[in-house]
Parts: C-alpha cells; structure tokens; sequence
C-alpha cells in the first residue's frame, strides 16, 4: 500500500513527485524559450495556486522578461452563470505585449476563460497560456493552452501550490485524493 497524508479530514497519496514535475517544468521553459527567442513577454502568474510552478519555471527562462503576480477575485460560480471575476494586480497595459500566463491547473476551464477574455480586451500582441496540469475530462468549454504540463485524470489533487481548504500547498509533490 502507498504511504497517505492527511490533510483536514481527507487521505492524499502521492501522484507526481517533484523530481518529475520539475523535469516536465524545465522543458516547458526551453520550449518558451525557443518560441519567444528574441522578444520581452511579460509573465502573468496567477495566485495562490502558481506560486510554485511560476517561481520553478522561471528559474530556467532565459529571456529577457518581466513577471507579475496576479490574484483572480471570484464573485460569483454558479453552474449556469460559470464565474465572474476580476483580475487584481495588474498595473501596467498590456497593449502590443506577448502575454504568457501561468496557472496551476486548468480544471472546469471557467477562470482561464475570464481571464483570457479580459486579457485579451487589451489587446496583446500575442497571448499564451501555460498551466502545469490540467483536467481534460472536466473542462467546460473548449479552450486554447499552448503548454500544459500534465493532464491529469479528474480527480482532485493538492501540492506544489495546490491547496485543499487552504492546506497543503507547500507540499513539494504532486497527491490525489485516496478513493
Ligand atoms: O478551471 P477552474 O475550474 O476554473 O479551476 C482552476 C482555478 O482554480 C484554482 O484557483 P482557486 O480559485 O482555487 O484559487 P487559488 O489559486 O488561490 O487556490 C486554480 O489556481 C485556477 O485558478
Ligand atoms: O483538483 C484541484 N485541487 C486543488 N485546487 C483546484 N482548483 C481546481 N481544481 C483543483
């Protein structure tokens, strides 16, 4: 039997080590790297749960670029209504920049949709998404990521900036719920 956490009330095993999310990071990087050669994007990074993908990621980018943290403040989530949000933190036009955000996890799709339409009403140059893991089974609506790190089953998983009830995101591997 796989050694569990426990986090609240719920049991977590281990699903990706760090050594391997740290492996897939660094390629998503070179590929960023390659595709930006040559330009200043500015990094978007999404809080809480990017933390710790962002703050890997960027330690094997080479270009020259800024980075910006950003928080997503949700309103309101319904199934009908999907989320209204609003961006907070965003101190400077994006205007004629190549905007690459960086997420935790894309599962329902709901808060990247938002978020894109709203980065996108400033008219970027160009606009990227990247995201460490992603659920594809659960997503919403169809939505363009140019690099998803894993995809995931869907299940819910915590670590590595992931948190359950606000626990758990400084865990440095990647868990999923017990069944
Ligand atoms: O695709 P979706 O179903 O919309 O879910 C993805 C969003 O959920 C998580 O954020 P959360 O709102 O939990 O905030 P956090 O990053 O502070 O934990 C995650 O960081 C994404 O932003
Ligand atoms: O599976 C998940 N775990 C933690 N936070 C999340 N936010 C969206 N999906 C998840």
């Amino acid at each position: 039997m796989k050694p569990t956490i426990q986090v609240h009330d719920k049991h977590f095993e281990v699903l990706i080590a760090q050594h391997i999310l740290e492996e897939r990071i660094a390629d998503i990087a070179q590929n960023l790297n390659e595709d930006f050669a040559g330009k200043k994007p500015i990094f978007l990074a999404i809080l809480n749960g990017s933390f710790m993908f962002a703050a890997q990621l960027m330690k094997s980018i080479t270009l020259d670029c800024q980075i910006t943290f950003l928080r997503v403040s949700s309103y309101q989530a319904t199934e009908s209504t999907g989320k209204v949000l609003q961006i907070l933190g965003l101190n400077e036009s994006l205007t004629g920049r190549d905007v690459i955000v960086v997420e935790d996890i894309i599962d329902t799709g709901l808060t990247m949709i938002e978020i894109k339409r709203q980065l996108l009403a400033q008219a970027p140059a160009s606009l990227s998404i990247v995201t460490l893991f992603q659920k594809p089974e659960a997503l919403k609506q169809p939505i363009d990521i140019q690099h998803v790190g894993f995809e995931l089953e869907n299940k819910f998983v915590l670590g590595y900036g992931l948190d359950y009830d606000e626990l758990g995101r400084n865990l440095a591997d990647l868990y999923v719920l017990c069944e």
